[in-house]
């Protein structure tokens, strides 16, 4: 069903809380000191921004060149605002990826809209992504207001070329920029690494002269558990169907670093219903083994050692309705 402008409604954030939002972000400092950085250096952060599925975590890690956030073909994959650095010699870009802004359904759906819009506060570069395959809708327009209302500099991508024909290309550049005022235009393919360095080139173009943010050694600032509580997350996603993705929550319990040079993993996937419960762990446990060896495989790469991992399966009875939950997951927009 296509949205309509009112299934939006109520969901804005007023100026008030834009700005409280906007200065939780702005509490970083910069870890460059006068003199480190050559007076021409540039600096800061660009968001990604659009509907689920428009196709940010995979722009992300093009512009990584690796796997830093969780891709799928499930809408609102992303539920934790990630950031991730690139460094140069002439800058540092901090990409801060977002969750796909939707109709919201439950308190969760509302906490991701409330993270994503945040970002438009406290950003200098905000990217709008709209998927060249799939005709913008009131969804998109609602998007981009905000996108219109921010501060920052403004770039539309059009993102999915490689699978859109140069008419959906074309349409998709005219609609977007019907809808907002947009500083420039792009169109890529993340998939196919084509005009990823021009978007990172676009980026950097736009970011003010300014200090490091992040040290050079940290290419993203979550720590292990978060990133192995979300790489067994997307090997949910990928394996299952229907309910089960969206009623799916990880909590990793603790990494142990062996003096064997083994990690020891310990995680509990919650879902919903006592059925998901069942669905999850599949027959015979075949369908927690799938997902295990993969998210195994995943965190081997990713820590760079051999990983045990321990994963358990417990039933949070509508755990996207309440609060604590969802901040316990580190889901909330006041991370
Ligand atoms: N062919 C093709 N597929 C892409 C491209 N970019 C993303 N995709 C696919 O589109 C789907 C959604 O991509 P994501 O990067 O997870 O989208 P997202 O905007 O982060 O989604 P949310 O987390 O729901 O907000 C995945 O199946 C990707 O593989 C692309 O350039 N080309």
């Amino acid at each position: 069903m296509e949205d309509t402008e009112n299934q939006y409604d109520g969901l804005d954030l007023d100026e008030e809380e834009l700005a409280m939002m906007g200065e939780q972000g702005a509490a970083v400092a910069p870890v460059s000191a006068p003199g480190d950085v050559p007076d021409d250096f540039r600096s800061g952060f660009v968001a990604l921004v659009g509907r689920p599925n428009a196709g940010k975590s995979t722009l992300l890690n093009a512009c990584m060149g690796g796997h830093v956030a969780i891709t799928s073909p499930v809408a609102q994959t992303t539920r934790k605002r990630m950031r991730a650095v690139i460094n140069r010699p002439d800058a540092q870009i901090v990409i801060v990826d977002t969750p796909g802004l939707h109709k919201p359904k439950d308190t969760l759906g509302r906490e991701l809209n409330r993270a994503a819009l945040a970002e438009l506060a406290d950003v200098d570069v905000v990217a709008m992504l709209l998927d060249a395959t799939k005709p913008a809708g009131t969804g998109d327009a609602w998007v981009a207001k905000h996108v219109d209302e921010s501060r920052a500099v403004r770039l539309l991508v059009v993102t999915k070329a490689d699978i859109a024909t140069p008419e959906q290309v074309q349409a998709q550049l005219e609609a977007g920029n019907a809808m907002a005022c947009f500083d420039e235009s792009l169109v890529v393919s993340s998939t196919e690494d084509f005009n990823v360095d021009s978007f990172i080139a676009a980026v950097t173009d736009h970011l003010p002269y300014g200090p490091r943010w992040f040290p050079l050694d940290m290419p993203v600032d979550a720590s292990d558990e978060e990133l192995a509580a979300e790489f067994i997350r997307e090997k949910v996603l990928l394996n299952c169907r229907d309910e089960v993705p969206h009623s799916v929550g990880v909590l990793c319990d603790g990494i142990e670093w062996r003096d064997d040079g083994l990690a020891s993993v310990r995680a509990t996937i919650f879902v919903e219903r006592d059925s998901q419960k069942g669905i999850l762990v599949g027959k015979g446990g075949s369908m927690i083994r799938r997902i295990g060896t993969q998210a195994r495989l995943e965190l081997e790469g990713l820590f760079h050692r051999k990983v045990f991992l321990d994963l358990q399966v417990r039933v949070k009875s509508q755990w996207r309705r309440d609060d604590a939950a969802i901040k316990r997951f580190g889901y909330s927009a006041e991370q």
